[in-house]
């Protein structure tokens, strides 16, 4: 890390700490999420033989062991866990959601923490999943349908729009703000290339503004969570200071993980605020960088407004829910010729633009139902019809390599394909084989 800036002010900031918060901290961690819809952690622990160890900031992330490739292993693409360095996965955590409540990930491409708040919902619930940069909502999209969570709501909108659309709406709410990105040096080196302070200081008034908005959309009684991947006085505890004095019905709850740091008093930028209820984690912590703070607005919860929705599907689209899965969470609703099942608690007509809401089902191509891939990562566990492989079996890579693979559970028709229980997408059984139909662009190819 060689910025000057940076060295200067965190060598001031923390002097003879300074060579133990950073330099001495050589290991770069991997880690991976997993997701708390498709299985537990001790269960995963048991079932993943690439993993190190459990990482101390929150239960459900893991160390990797060296030289692993995480992005091609069957369970990747099951959505069974999310690549996502550790300091990263605690944010999310902290807001203890439950499932039924509503949530709102405010800057949230690609999607690690919104799937961790996905998955604690338990398919109950709302989570309003917004991403200002139009490219980057679809990347949030296409994980959140991995990572199979059906009750999101994707937008990509300016904060201020989705505050607009949510007055007081929301339980918890998280910021993981966009930032100067110092947690990103040892990883990125164009994160150090870019950094300035100039930057800093831009990035403060853009999380300055984003908390704003949060602070509207957050109902009496809601939490909110901010958080950033750098190290910045004016990005972190005097961002929290700032805050407060302009929102004195906010206060500061405390964090304390199993690894690292108070909040310093160093950092408030004179702002008078206990600084030492956030949390901060360094490198020499076992992770790259974050830090954090919950806050809770004063008042008590409302009960919540649902809105909604009255529609039937298309009588093959209805017919082929029925025969394959029975009843599913949701509303079913019709965009162009395609259908998707929507979360009860969303409205997505409107002026918000929304990259997806809920699931989309599938549409009807010459009087048949033809199922979308995101049906089979959301519900293809419960599916009547699968053909089961195991990570043991060699049918699995050749699957994932979008060959043809020979039938031995399922009937004939279109099926779900599960690696231990897990959703590959679907395929089409018939004389005994399993045409594959598992997107192109997903498969492990070379
Ligand atoms: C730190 S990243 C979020 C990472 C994400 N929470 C995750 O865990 O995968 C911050 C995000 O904020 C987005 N962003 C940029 N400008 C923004 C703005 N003006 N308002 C809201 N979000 C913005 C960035 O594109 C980026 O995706």
């Amino acid at each position: 890390m060689s910025d000057s800036y940076f060295e200067a002010r965190e060598r001031e900031l923390l002097g003879e700490q300074y060579q133990k918060m950073y330099a001495s901290a050589q290991h770069v961690y991997r880690a991976v999420t997993v997701n708390l819809l498709r299985t537990d952690a001790q269960t995963f622990a048991r079932s993943a033989d690439f993993l190190e160890g459990p990482a101390p900031f929150c239960p459900e992330s893991f160390y990797l062991k060296e030289n692993t490739r995480p992005g091609r292993h069957p369970y990747h693409h099951a959505g069974v866990y999310y690549v996502q360095e550790a300091s990263a996965a605690a944010p999310a955590a902290l807001l203890n959601v439950q499932p039924g409540d509503r949530v709102l990930d405010l800057c949230a491409a690609p999607g690690g923490k919104s799937s961790q708040l996905g998955a604690r919902l338990q398919g109950k619930g709302l989570l309003v999943s917004n991403e200002y940069v139009a490219a980057r909502a679809q990347i949030l999209k296409n994980n959140l349908e991995r990572m199979g969570i059906f009750n999101a709501w994707v937008l990509n909108e300016d904060a201020s729009h989705v505050a607009d659309a949510f007055p007081e709406f929301f339980d918890k709410v998280l910021v993981d703000a966009p930032c100067s990105g110092e947690g990103m040096f040892r990883k990125e080196e164009e994160a150090l290339r870019q950094h300035s302070q100039a930057l800093v200081r831009q990035c403060s008034e853009m999380g300055a503004e984003i908390l704003g908005h949060a602070a509207r959309c957050l109902a009496p009684g809601g939490l909110l969570c901010y958080s950033t991947c750098t190290f910045a006085p004016e990005e972190d505890e005097g961002q929290i200071g700032r805050f407060l004095s302009r929102h004195p019905e906010f206060s500061l709850l405390p964090v304390r993980l199993a690894a690292g740091s108070p909040g310093e008093e160093a950092r408030r930028c004179g702002w008078d605020f206990d600084a030492s209820l956030c949390w901060r984690i360094y490198p020499c912590h076992g992770g790259e960088g974050h830090f954090m703070a919950l806050l809770q607005k004063a008042g008590t919860p409302q009960p919540g407004r649902s809105v909604s929705h009255k529609a039937k599907p298309a009588k093959e689209c209805g017919q082929f829910l029925d025969e394959m899965f029975g009843q599913l969470p949701g509303i079913p609703v019709q965009n162009g010729d395609r259908w998707y099942l929507v979360p009860e608690l969303a409205s997505p007509a409107g002026r918000l633009r929304t990259v997806r809401c809920g699931v989309e089902l599938g549409s009807v191509v010459k009087g048949r139902f033809v199922p979308a891939h995101g049906l089979a990562m959301a519900f293809g566990g419960l599916c009547r019809n699968t053909e089961q492989l195991t990570l043991a079996d060699p049918r699995t890579a050749a699957w994932l390599r979008g060959e043809e693979i020979a039938a031995k559970t399922a009937g004939n028709g279109w099926t779900a394909v599960l690696v231990d229980g897990f959703p590959l997408g679907w395929g089409k059984c018939s004389a005994g084989r399993v045409k594959n139909h598992y997107p192109k662009g997903l498969r492990n190819l070379g």
